[in-house]
């Protein structure tokens, strides 16, 4: 099955779908199968033929027959009484730079894109992918674009600036070019990338319209598609083979997933991600990209790929772990999606500080009873009051305790007085000293009875008694070397060690938000060798940990075994736009000793412009959010499941989740807590902004920013007199509304009560929708139009 034929089927609908999966297993029982009606139509090239065959009365196939006829290739799928005349003049090549089967309907897009009326202001687009949007003008040109919207028929077009070599160098599909070279208006290279043009194509020409580096986009989008060997644009037996032609090279999968739940359409690889899941590494591996650019599916299929190499067995081998524990059961769920419970058997999906707590249990040491996060910061305000210190705060000697103590192994003061503060405010020998004073009490008080601990500690705990471990593995298996492995089961017995690393493989999601202590643990969980650890994460969305240098963990993922990926898949090009302008100008890390950015960052899909909402108070922030929500259910069709609200705080869920409740609206909503929510659960899910990492919506609610609360006005403080430790907190202020705003899939709604965050645009407070109007109901539609800086505004 081609990639494009899914799409064909993905966008005609589930009958569609049932009609062809029918239709392919007819084929595959009888090719020959006289019911099919299958007709000659032309010859493709060298060793490639096209057929048409009827997959019911109205829905007709076009097919690739290649070997003979031995195998066949489902290209292109329509339905309707045009159907075979569709089919008839649609243009089949095999793409020079991927080597892959591309299908482009020039007709189509004559008819529909190039004969587009010329006109002043663009048309009001059909913004939402699922067609069902609040009404919206959408007059902008897409955020991120550096180009000004055409406006008339005397423009240049478009793609004029670059010759033809130049856009059949960058992998543009050659049929394309005489359509192309006839685009003038961002109504018409909008349309033209609704068609189903070949991603390559597509993702070029949006690369290019953004005014992206030549360079950039030969690296970025290009290179990744290129196939390995040259490619012979007749040889259609090895067009058909590639992966890049391929929707999924199981074809049960495909099968399986046809008619049923669209969501399996979702994890098609590009090949830069296919790479990276089924590559062979020496060592340790790294993927990172900007949210939703799809390190989790490719982390997922990771572990598919690991476990399908597996010898038969019944243990756990591979381990996958994250941050979160919530984010942990979304992912056990996702892998359940992907392989099913035969997957799952052999696989450890959990937390790290779950496992953590595992390892200490299992070794029967008793560090206390854990305390959580809230407890463990109050314990510091504890610490605080009794010594009154109160230059310091809990939040800063938390992070210190939890990162540079803790992660960097500090025992004494003298390890401490020395140990590297990289990425940490500076603090003075004496400032390091009165800390250390402070983390005494601190531990003194978990100490006491009732003991207690935190997770940094059990972390700690769990990452030495993991060493020790592979320490004895290790000189066992040089033991075991050196007897040729003869006395090795009588010291097995004699001594009751355990013989194997805990795992042969590792898989981390979020690993931006894993401290030294995780790291020291996980490395020591497996043997160093090849494909032993592989991390997907992004330091861009850093929002509890502080930076931790991988390759001073032992783990050395630098060169060839770090990947970047940069298509965004979930959110709008519009969302995107105004999240990347939260985090503009900040410098971040490669999670290693380099830098990261987000070049060559970009999304395909194009939608709603971010709404902003501003309210006087807090109570009418809260009833404004509470009507749009309503609004989005009854008039759009959303269920309450695919939106989300995020609050500020814990209290704040309570309290926004009771406005929402309260009837007239009577809302369902369920507050996202450590564990997570039950996917079939119709409520309206409500969480702090801290809840959202990793998670994606339908629609999102941002609420509460406005200044002093994003970010935090207690940052203030450091503003003139510790400007560094300043400018971290903002950081990482700005990196937890980049994280919750780009969970957004269709469609964002920012709002606050009081006057604007700093990170809206600075017009925000003036051109955004009043929650006022909203309630008194004589406000406008909910639907935006576009404010100057990519928002919506009234
Ligand atoms: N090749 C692909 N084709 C279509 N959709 C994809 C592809 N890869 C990922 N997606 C979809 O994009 C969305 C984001 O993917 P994913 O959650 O893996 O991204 P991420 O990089 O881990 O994001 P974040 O860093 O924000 O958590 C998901 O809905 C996923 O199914």
């Amino acid at each position: 099955m081609g990639l494009q034929a899914h799409e064909d089927i993905r966008r005609r609908g589930g009958a569609v779908a049932d009609v062809v999966a029918i239709f392919v297993h007819r084929l595959r029982a009888d090719r020959n199968n006289r019911a099919l009606r299958r007709t000659f139509l032309r010859a493709a090239g060298d060793n490639g033929d096209l057929y048409l065959a009827y997959a019911d009365t109205r829905c007709v196939v076009l097919l690739l027959s290649t070997d003979d006829g031995d195998e066949m290739r489902v290209l292109a799928v329509r339905d309707g009484p045009l159907a075979s005349t569709e089919l008839t003049r649609l243009t089949v090549e095999i793409n020079p730079v991927s080597g892959a089967i591309e299908v482009v309907d020039q007709s189509e897009v004559s008819a529909q894109v190039v004969a587009l009326p010329d006109r002043a202001e663009a048309a009001p687009q059909e913004a939402a992918r699922d067609g069902r949007e609040p009404a919206v003008q959408q007059d902008t040109p897409a955020a991120g674009s550096a180009a000004p919207a055409a406006t008339s028929s005397l423009r240049t077009p478009f793609f004029s600036c670059y010759d033809d070599e130049v856009l059949l160098d960058l992998g543009v599909v050659p049929s394309l070019l005489p359509a192309l070279r006839k685009i003038r208006t961002d109504e018409q290279f909008e349309k033209l990338l609704t068609h189903n043009l070949p991603d390559l194509t597509r993702d070029v020409l949006l690369a290019l319209r953004n005014q992206a580096d030549l360079k950039d986009v030969r690296q970025y989008i290009t290179d990744k598609w290129r196939a390995e060997e040259d490619v012979n644009p007749r040889d259609w037996s090895r067009a058909a083979q590639r992966a890049v032609s391929q929707a999924e090279t199981d074809d049960d999968a495909v099968l399986g997933a046809l008619g049923k739940s669209f969501d399996a359409w979702r994890l098609f690889l590009h090949p830069e991600q296919k790479r990276l899941a089924t590559g062979d590494f020496k060592g340790s591996a790294k993927v990172t990209g900007g949210p939703g650019t799809g390190k989790t599916v490719v982390a997922l299929h990771r572990v598919r790929h690991l476990v399908d190499r597996l010898p038969p067995g019944h243990s756990r081998p591979v381990l996958l772990t994250t941050y979160n524990t919530n984010l942990a059961l979304d992912l056990k769920e996702r892998l359940r999606q992907l392989g099913g419970d035969a997957l799952l058997r052999r696989v450890d999906v959990k937390s790290v500080d779950a496992l953590a707590r595992e390892i200490v249990q299992e070794a029967r040491i008793d560090l206390g009873r854990p305390i959580d996060d809230d407890a463990a910061m109050n314990l510091w305000h504890t610490v605080l009051a009794e010594t009154g210190r109160f230059e310091y705060d809990a939040d800063f000697l938390d992070t210190e305790f939890r990162h540079v103590i803790v992660g960097g192994g500090c025992g004494s003061w003298d390890a401490y007085r020395r140990v590297s503060r990289a990425g940490r405010p500076r603090i003075t020998t004496a400032q390091r000293h009165d800390i250390w004073q402070l983390v005494l009490a601190y531990k003194a008080h978990l100490e006491s009875p009732p003991r207690q601990t935190t997770y940094a500690l059990i972390a700690d705990a769990a990452a030495a008694i993991e060493q020790r471990r592979m320490t004895r593995t290790e000189e066992q298996a040089r033991y075991k070397k050196e007897l040729g492995g003869r006395d090795l089961v009588h010291r097995e017995t004699g001594s009751g060690m355990w013989l194997k690393p805990r795992y042969q493989h590792i898989v981390v999601d979020e690993a931006q938000d894993l401290s030294a202590s995780h790291w020291r643990m996980l490395r020591a969980m497996v043997r160093k060798g090849p494909n032993d650890i592989f991390l997907a994460g992004d330091a861009h969305q850093r929002i509890y940990g502080s930076r931790v240098v991988l390759s001073h963990q032992g783990i050395e993922v630098r060169g060839r075994a770090s990947r970047r990926l940069t298509l965004n898949y979930r959110t709008t090009r519009q969302i995107l736009g105004s999240a990347n302008r939260l985090i503009e100008g900040a410098a971040f890390d490669d999670l290693d000793t380099g830098a990261d950015t987000l070049v060559g960052y970009r999304s395909v899909l194009t939608g709603l412009a971010p709404q902003l909402w501003r309210a006087p108070d807090r109570l009418t922030e809260m009833r404004a959010v509470a009507m749009l929500v309503k609004e989005r259910h009854d008039s759009y069709g959303t269920p309450y499941s695919a939106m989300a609200v995020s609050v500020p705080d814990g209290s704040s869920a309570q309290e926004f989740a009771n406005v929402l409740a309260r009837e007239p609206l009577g809302i369902p909503v369920v507050e996202l807590g450590r564990e997570g929510v039950r996917a079939d659960l119709d409520a309206v899910r409500i969480g702090t902004m801290h809840r959202f990492k990793g998670l994606e919506f339908q629609r999102v609610f941002l609420t509460s920013v406005g200044e002093g609360q994003v970010p935090h006005q207690r940052i203030e403080q450091y503003r003139r007199t510790y400007p560094d430790r300043y400018r971290q907190e903002e950081q990482r202020a700005r990196s937890l509304v980049f994280v919750a705003a780009t969970r957004a899939r269709d469609e964002l709604v920012i709002t606050w009560s009081g006057k604007a965050s700093r990170y809206l645009p600075d017009d925000a407070d003036e051109t955004a929708y009043r929650a006022t109007d909203l309630l008194r109901n004589e406000g406008p539609p909910s639907g935006s139009s576009s404010g100057s800086s990519g928002f919506a505004a009234a």
